[in-house]
């Protein structure tokens, strides 16, 4: 998918649907029985999953396990062979991409989704025109308050020294966070993301995170994102789902699962120090 693709799908008004009285404790995303498979390979194979309002989740699990399958399902780009997904007490199966964008789910890609010819000022104006239904590459930057809006996106993002450099000019962590910066300005209430410090020097992973957990809180964004770093899940996930096989293996918080010996020796690799052979 191109970035132009990517706003391209999102740059449909959306259309205020009435809002149904929900409890307090209602999950926003609620996924029951999805199964997918590839052939003879189960890429979901019943996978239940409530995500409460305002959490940040962590999905984490071998390579292959259905991870970004999930977020592919929930974000309109698959279509589960069986199962059901409510957002927000609504069914959003079949929905597109673009109408789900539309109802407040975002989202961020593997590979940063930016138009690496533009500057980042200029992504995030093109974002900003997107949610508004408008589609142009010059007319974002000459209406003044999408600039100063943007401006003021990337300054929470701390972005606002690289207003100016060309998207394919930046570092890694500079790309993962304008990538996300385009999802935020679409003002999502649920956001998924599919490994936002892959690629990130070590360096600066944890920087990124920060920020990005930063202007997700303060914009009381729900949060669902695939984290392979372990001191990433356990510094800022209020609870980690374990994906193996197409299914959700373990649950909870993550000083919980994290200390599963299971989990230590099939997703991160370590044989427990005390087995009971
Ligand atoms: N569009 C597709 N067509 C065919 N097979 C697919 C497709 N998408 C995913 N798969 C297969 O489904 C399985 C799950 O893939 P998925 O990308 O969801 O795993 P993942 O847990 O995100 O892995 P990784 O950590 O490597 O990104 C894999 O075996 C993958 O090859």
């Amino acid at each position: 998918m191109s970035a132009s693709d990517r706003l391209g799908a999102q740059a449909e008004p959306s259309i205020e649907g009435v809002t149904r009285p929900r409890q307090q404790d209602a999950p926003l995303l609620s996924a029951r029985g999805l199964k997918l498979a590839f052939g003879g390979v189960k890429a979901a194979d019943g996978i239940d999953l409530d995500v409460m309002p305002g959490e940040f989740l962590a999905i984490i699990g071998p390579n292959g396990a259905g991870k970004t399958t999930f977020i592919n399902m929930t974000t309109g780009y698959l279509r589960p062979q069986a199962g059901s997904i409510e957002y927000d007490g609504q069914p959003i199966l079949g929905l597109s991409p673009r109408v789900l964008v539309g109802k407040g789910i975002g989202r961020s890609f593997q590979l940063p989704q930016l138009f690496t010819e533009h500057t980042v000022l200029e992504n995030a104006a093109l974002a900003i025109a997107a949610r508004a239904g408008l589609w142009s590459p010059l007319v974002p930057l000459l209406r003044p308050q999408w600039r100063a809006e943007a401006m003021a996106l990337l300054d929470r993002f701390g972005l606002a020294p690289l207003a100016e450099v060309r998207a394919d000019a930046l570092n890694e962590g500079a790309r993962k966070l304008a990538d996300i910066a385009m999802a935020v300005a679409l003002q999502p209430r649920l956001i998924l993301m599919d490994e936002p410090t892959s690629g990130v020097a070590a360096a600066e992973k944890m920087s990124v995170v920060e920020t990005l957990v930063r202007v997700l809180r303060d914009a009381k964004v729900t949060a669902v994102f695939v984290e392979h770093d372990m001191e990433v899940v356990e510094r800022f996930a209020d609870r980690v789902a374990v994906w193996s096989q197409g299914r959700i293996a373990a649950l909870g918080p993550p000083e919980t699962v994290l200390k599963d010996p299971a989990v230590l020796r099939d997703v991160i690799g370590i044989e427990p120090a005390h087995s009971h052979a």
